[in-house]
């Protein structure tokens, strides 16, 4: 056995190899010792050899240690019975299990989506592959440089990551954004010839032209098809055809942007996701997520999404009604996704039947609304299935298959026998007892079961004489004789054997109705993404009519008008939130926002973004009146943050985020921008802030937000006919200034950082001191004189001869 675990071992060097005995999964050697380290369990010896194992019954939660420590785990079963083994049992490895390739709901973590992601290159462009096993979702896409990819990874958040030997030195900058499980996968693996045909093979297809990959997106693809094919075994033919996200097609985000702006992460303050969510199921909690990454960028398809947000929002009988019955649906992505690659359970089964039981009343309650019937069409109702499983389903099955009780009787004439003859076997024996007895004339006679020589007939002594002839002697002991018949025997046998074909026709019943139930995989994948979307949507109409959200228009030129605009997180945390107006346009398209601190300018910049994102993504949105452009990417560059094990200081990640908008910025996009220049000295800081304004300005042209408390920087719209001033504000009284949250035209006089200072609770003594140093340098500070300086006529001149010089080629990036 040993010899055999070592074969295996040999095959499998970079896998914890779990290898099945009896009732226990076991592991030798250095396996022995780091399964018993990290899973706390008892290491003992074999033959002198290291060994540490755990129970079959409970090798789910092992599992998922092993693996969220990083571990890759190939478990070695027995695969033939024991009992009928000649020798040595029978035994393989049947499943490698990654954190990227897991599928059962106890190993995976929560609902979030458990990516795998494939990374090929060619000439500077990267090839990315997004697969969730678990529920079928295969997404390709491409970028352009290192920060794209790593921002791509930081967003989709990857359990695992197959990177192809080449890209090896990514690794590091990889661990930077990501905590996956990254494997080096060999570049032969990611040969083209080979990828086209893994690619062919697995979707069965004569060409793949239709798909519309590139080369290096193929290569990617294929690689994947070839790592799933060695850690899965079983077929995977409920992975979808790859769906091609083109960068142009979606607003892009950048990490730095999604962090900023609390897309995803709450960490106790709230995040967009969290206070949009009211989905009822798995499916769209996940895909909300997916779509919150990536806003659309098409009219058409946006307005889509409102139309149907809009016609649940004004019916609240409806939404309710649609809601309960979402909430009756389970996670088919998932379910389905294990029926088709054979790892479905009875409970599974029991989740599908009891979400198909739901669809009617769906489908009845969308169609017969006018403007959501072509939603309410595409769900289709799978009768055909559903029939088979109400037929043949337990209608509370257990856990396992090969007990008898998942199967419903009345299915299997054969099963129902069996089980019969198991659950009546007493009953039985009895009736056999009296026919035998009335047959004999003997009311002594017995019929008994010991464990040596099973079922038989007792007779006492002074009766045997008159035992039939039917009747075989067994045994004979003082007092009595024992016999068996031909009948008893045969019970004997049925009985005794009824168990084992119980567990076999059970689980050959339910591997026939997987597979009938199976073959409907792809229209069931479908039906988990029109579930998932009107889940999604229908969570937009919940909060749009809670919260008081508008359906937004849009413009093609850029001009922007949200009306009493409110911040979508924070104004569920504050007891009375200020709205204020978002405007772009003719008269202004670049605003520099001064104020004091604390007055609320942060908030407002954010929530220009966040207002455009939710729309984008089909929301409606907190507003009383919503005019938008598309946006095609949203930069954000706010607040101080370092990359100590990066290696970077507070200003250089400035910077770099700052260059990274001056490169990628378009004119249709939105850049925020909150404290630029503030890491470094005051003059070093305005005057980068001031080149990189006029830059953003002038050469890229897009909408954009500055707030600063640099206010030299507001004498720009002296220059700039398009760059305004805006400030917040606030309220001088007695007892201390008031934040009032409005925001206005103008600039702010203070930064009454003082008075802030005071509210966290600095002592009196040192703010009086403040003060007092304050009044000298204000007297004092040539800054103000110099900026204005800036604006004369000769300085405008120069800057205007420049100006044709302004070329965006110019601009390098720290990490390109
Ligand atoms: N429009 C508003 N209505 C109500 N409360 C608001 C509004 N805007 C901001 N606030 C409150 O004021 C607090 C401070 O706002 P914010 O962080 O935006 O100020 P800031 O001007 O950016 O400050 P600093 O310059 O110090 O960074 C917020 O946490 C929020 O509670």
């Amino acid at each position: 056995m040993m010899k055999q675990y070592l074969e295996v071992k040999n095959n499998y060097k970079d896998c914890i190899v779990l290898f099945r005995l009896g009732d226990f999964y076991e592991t030798f050697f250095d396996d022995a010792r780091l399964v018993a380290d990290e899973l706390q369990i008892v290491l003992t010896s074999r033959n002198g050899n290291p060994m540490a194992g755990v129970p079959y019954h409970a090798i789910d939660s092992y599992v998922r240690k092993l693996i969220s420590a990083g571990h890759k785990v190939a478990i070695c079963e027995q695969t033939e019975d024991p009992a009928q083994a000649k020798g040595l049992v029978r035994r393989e490895v049947t499943r490698v299990m990654t954190p990227g390739t897991i599928m059962e709901d106890e190993l995976l973590a929560g609902q979030a989506n458990n990516y795998i992601l494939t990374v090929s290159e060619k000439k500077g462009t990267f090839a990315v592959v997004l697969s969730d096993i678990s529920t079928g979702e295969v997404v390709v896409t491409s970028c352009e440089s290192l920060p794209e990819l790593l921002d791509i990874i930081s967003s989709f958040e990857p359990a695992q990551i197959l990177l192809r030997e080449s890209l090896k030195t990514l690794k590091k900058d990889i661990m930077t954004v990501s905590g996956a499980f990254i494997e080096i996968f060999e570049d032969w693996n990611f040969a083209l010839s080979s990828s086209l045909r893994y690619v062919k093979e697995f979707y069965s297809l004569a060409s793949t032209d239709h798909l519309e990959l590139d080369s290096s997106q193929l290569e990617a693809l294929g690689a994947l098809f070839k790592y799933l094919q060695t850690t899965n075994f079983k077929p995977m033919k409920h992975l979808s055809l790859p769906r091609v996200i083109k960068r142009s097609e979606t607003m892009q985000l950048d990490a730095s942007t999604i962090e900023n702006l609390n897309l995803l992460s709450s960490q106790g303050k709230g995040s967009l996701i969290a206070i949009m969510d009211e989905s009822v199921t798995g499916m769209g909690k996940r895909k909300l997520k997916q779509w919150l990454l990536t806003p659309l960028t098409d009219v058409h398809k946006i307005e889509r999404r409102l139309d149907t947000v809009q016609s649940l929002s004004e019916d609240r009988l409806l939404l309710e009604e649609l809601r309960e019955y979402l909430g009756g649906i389970f996670d088919l992505e998932r379910i389905v996704s294990r029926l088709a690659s054979d790892r479905a359970s009875p409970r599974d089964l029991q989740s599908l039947r009891n979400s198909l039981r739901i669809l009617p009343y769906i489908k009845q309650l969308l169609v017969s609304n006018p403007s959501l019937r072509e939603r309410g069409e595409r769900i289709v109702l799978f009768s055909k299935e559903l029939e088979l499983l109400e037929k043949a389903l337990q209608d509370e099955p257990s856990a396992f298959v090969g007990e008898g009780k998942v199967i419903r009787k009345g299915f299997s004439h054969e099963l129902d026998e069996l089980r019969d003859l198991l659950e009546n076997s007493v009953e039985k024996l009895k009736e056999l007892e009296r026919r035998e007895k009335e047959a004999t004339g003997i009311s002594t006679l017995k019929v008994k079961y010991n464990k040596v020589f099973g079922y038989f007939i007792e007779l006492p002594k002074a009766q045997a004489s008159k035992a039939p002839e039917n009747y075989t002697r067994k045994q004979t002991l003082v007092n009595c004789e024992r016999y068996i018949t031909p009948e008893l025997k045969a019970f004997e046998d049925r009985v005794l054997s009824a168990g084992e074909r119980i567990d076999s026709l059970e689980r050959s019943l339910f591997e026939n109705i997987c597979r009938e139930v199976g073959n409907s995989a792809k229209d069931l994948q479908e039906l988990s993404t029109v579930l998932s979307e009107l889940d999604v949507l229908q969570s937009f109409a919940s909060i749009a009519r809670k919260y008081g959200y508008v359906r937004p228009e849009f413009t093609s030129d850029g001009a922007t008008r949200v009306e009493a605009s409110r911040h979508p997180i924070v104004e569920r945390f504050v007891g009375e939130f200020t709205p204020n107006d978002i405007t772009f346009g003719e008269e202004g398209r670049f605003f520099i926002l001064t104020g004091p601190n604390m007055s609320g300018k942060s908030t407002y910049i954010r929530q220009i973004a966040l207002i455009s994102i939710m729309a984008q993504i089909g929301s409606f949105v907190p507003a009383s009146r919503a005019v938008l452009p598309v946006y095609d990417r949203i930069f954000t560059r706010i607040g101080a943050r370092d990359d100590l094990a990066g290696g970077k200081s507070t200003f250089l990640v400035e910077m770099m985020e700052t260059a990274t908008i001056l490169s990628r910025a378009t004119e249709d996009s939105l850049v925020i921008l909150d404290e630029v220049g503030r890491g470094t000295s005051t003059f070093d800081g305005i005057s980068i802030a001031w080149s990189v304004s006029e830059y953003i300005y002038e050469a890229i042209g897009c909408n954009t937000v500055f707030a600063t408390h640099f206010t030299e920087l507001t004498e720009l719209s002296q220059m700039y006919s398009g760059i305004r001033n805006k400030t917040v504000k606030i309220m001088e009284t007695e007892k201390g200034i008031v934040f009032l949250h409005r925001v206005i035209e103008g600039v702010a006089s203070k930064s009454h950082g003082i008075d802030v200072a005071k509210l966290a609770g600095i002592p009196s003594v040192v703010l009086e001191r403040a003060e007092e140093i304050l009044r000298v340098i204000s007297k004092q500070s040539a800054l103000d004189k110099a900026v204005r300086v800036l604006t004369t006529d000769d300085l405008v001149e120069i800057r205007r001869a420049k100006k044709g010089k302004m070329n965006r080629n110019q601009i390098t990036l720290f990490d390109t």
